[in-house]
């Protein structure tokens, strides 16, 4: 468990001071995966850096495991550092050494004997799929493979904790996609408490559990994935859910809808977590005596739970719309459509 409590760091360059984080209460339950969303400057290599003391806060207090790690002897500090593991955007590997020594080094620097080096590190070759890799040199490597030595190095010392510094922002899509599914692994194998920071919010969507959006220092929003990505109430975090999960309507379909004549009859179904699979509207058109057209629509998962929306034009007598419309309501969403698109 990691628990900032009116945490604040500042920063002085010349006579200009940095307010790189301001006030951030925030807790992170054992074996969840937390997201830290914010753009570039919002503090969050700050914040995760605060976790284990490579920032010192100028305030507030962070606490590790009920621990509170700026009143830990250089000792105390030591152990609990050995707890807690992190990766970084750039991987961070020393060139000369093959990747076996990579991963074994925090065991090497700690005095552990060769022997249970040597049964560690097979066991994380093993476990992030380069045991064949073991006697490769990190420029030999692609950007995911030395990521997962990153993650390796990082499990080394088996820690509670492991803090992802931005671990997949120089990884394309594909790969990133792999180094998610292995942190998901990470947390259910070794029910590891995870903490990431990033800007992409396709990357939140993906594995955390919650999230918080950072800006200037400070928490601005925070809660479930599915609650801050179905209902985000800051401008800011809108327009981060907005990079993964536009519901504007094309102004192609929007121009085909102003083309038609007569009345129209165009709604937005929202699909909200509340939808168990039924062909509601095939049931809505069959019961009652209806067409329906879809027009355009996108329906994602969260959390493993359906969300989005479709925009549907339906077509019949207007007494018969509206009962169509009772039914559906009973599962999902429904609102009428402005042209607007909202
Ligand atoms: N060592 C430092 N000395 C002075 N200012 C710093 C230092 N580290 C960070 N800052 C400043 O603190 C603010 C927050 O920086 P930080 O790196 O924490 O943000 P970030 O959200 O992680 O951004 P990025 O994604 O670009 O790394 C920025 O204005 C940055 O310039």
């Amino acid at each position: 468990m990691i628990r900032f409590e009116g945490v604040s760091k500042q920063f002085q360059i010349n006579d200009q001071v940095i307010q790189a984080i301001d006030n951030v209460d925030l807790t992170v339950e054992k074996g969840e995966i937390y997201g830290v969303i914010g753009f570039s400057g919002a503090g969050k290599s700050t914040l995760i850096r605060c976790v284990n003391l490579l920032e010192t806060p100028s305030s507030g207090k962070v606490w590790v495991n009920d621990q509170d790690i700026q009143s830990l002897s250089k000792e105390n500090l030591r152990e609990m550092r050995r707890k807690i593991g992190m990766i970084f955007q750039h991987f961070h590997l020393l060139e000369s050494k093959t990747v076996f020594d990579n991963i074994g080094f925090p065991l090497s620097l700690a005095g552990e004997p060769k022997s249970k080096i040597n049964k560690k590190v097979k066991e994380l070759l093993d476990f992030v799929g380069l045991s064949d890799k073991a006697n490769h040199y990190p420029d030999q490597l692609s950007g995911g493979q030395k990521q997962r030595v990153g993650i390796a190095r990082a499990l080394s010392t088996s820690p509670e904790i492991l803090l992802c510094d931005e671990a997949t922002s120089a990884l394309d899509p594909q790969t990133t996609q792999s180094i998610l599914d292995l942190l998901k692994r990470i947390q259910k194998e070794y029910n590891i408490t995870i903490l990431m920071i990033t800007h992409e919010m396709q990357v939140i969507r993906e594995i955390c559990d919650r999230v918080a959006v950072m800006e200037l220092g400070k928490i601005i929003e925070e809660g479930t994935i599915f609650d801050v990505f179905s209902n985000p109430q800051h401008v800011t975090t809108r327009n981060f859910v907005k990079t993964v999960m536009n519901d504007e309507i094309p102004s192609s379909i929007i121009r085909m809808i102003e083309s038609k004549e007569g009345t129209k009859h165009i709604y937005r179904l929202l699909f909200e977590g509340n939808f168990a699979g039924d062909p509601i509207l095939s049931m809505a058109s069959k019961n009652h005596d209806v067409h329906t057209n879809i027009l355009f629509g996108q329906i994602t998962e969260l959390q493993g739970k359906p969300f989005g929306n479709l925009i549907v034009e339906f077509r019949g007598e207007d007494s018969d719309i509206h009962k169509a419309l009772e039914y559906i309501r009973e599962t999902v969403g429904v609102k009428e459509l402005n042209i607007d698109g909202c």
